[in-house]
């Protein structure tokens, strides 16, 4: 990450209006259909009907979605770059879907993430499908020790065309990267996928913090590069940056 870089909490907008709920899976009984009652608070359905991309100052936003498999770590990610912690073994299933607003700044300029934590569950698809379409980057997780959720990424990028606008910018992260002893999917597995899909890969570990900061920096990077106009040139590519970041000595943790 260049010197220049940072992360604020600067406010804009509703900052962190986190109107995400959570259901213990212990305590909950959906209905074989799912939370059939669920709707998302009013704030939020007005947030997705508009076109959101300009927040009160006339800046742009930048809609940022987390997708995945419910357990992959979408909201422990998104909590440790929002908080720098992380929670142990406290697993509640988002409910639904929420967002935090976020301001970085990659290269001088100041870049306003809007980061949508989605729910992973099946049975809330059919409302994060309405989220796609103004979204301009995808952040697409599996756990490295549960394979299934690797096996349904093909599934989710297939989602993704159908759902998404073709330019979305779309990273796959193998998340929970500390796991070492009970990894079932190596490194250069999601880097295939990655390969063959055209999206910009990495692993994480929402845990340890390792490359949670990475992640988010490189989006809004890539992002700011083609508010500035910048899009049809190749002077910057996501994927190239994150290769060269992830491979550089500081992370020989994720070369298992
Ligand atoms: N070891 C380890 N555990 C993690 C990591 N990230 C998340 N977890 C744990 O994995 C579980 C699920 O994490 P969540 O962040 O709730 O997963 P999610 O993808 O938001 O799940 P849904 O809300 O159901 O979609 C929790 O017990 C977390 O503590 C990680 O990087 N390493």
């Amino acid at each position: 990450m260049a010197a220049d870089d940072g992360i604020e909490d600067e406010v804009f907008e509703d900052q962190h209006l986190n109107v995400l709920t959570s259901e213990n899976h212990k305590n909950s009984t959906p209905s074989p259909t799912g939370y059939r009652g669920y709707k998302p608070p009013q704030e939020v359905l007005n947030l997705a009907e508009s076109d959101g991309t300009l927040s009160e100052t006339g800046q742009e936003v930048h809609k940022t979605i987390l997708l995945g498999d419910s357990g992959v770590g979408k909201t422990s990610l998104l909590v440790k770059f929002d908080t720098g912690k992380f929670q142990q073994g406290n697993f509640a299933a988002t409910v639904g879907i929420g967002f935090t607003n976020k301001v970085v700044t990659v290269d001088d300029c100041k870049v306003k993430l809007q980061i949508w934590d989605t729910a992973g569950q099946e049975r809330f698809r059919s409302i994060t499908h309405a989220y796609y379409r103004d979204a301009h980057a995808l952040l697409l997780l599996y756990d490295v020790t549960n394979k299934t959720s690797f096996d349904n990424i093909r599934a989710w990028l297939t989602e993704i065309r159908e759902y998404a606008k073709d330019d979305v910018v779309i990273m796959l992260i193998g998340n929970k990267c500390d796991c070492n002893s009970e990894r079932l999917i190596r490194r250069e597995d999601g880097d295939r996928l990655a390969r063959e899909y055209n999206v910009a890969f990495m692993e994480t570990s929402a845990k340890m913090g390792l490359n949670v900061d990475l992640a988010f920096m490189s989006i809004a990077r890539e992002l700011n590069y083609r508010q500035n106009g910048n899009y049809d040139n190749n002077r910057f590519r996501v994927q190239d940056y994150v290769r060269e970041q992830t491979y550089a000595p500081s992370c020989t943790n994720c070369n298992v």
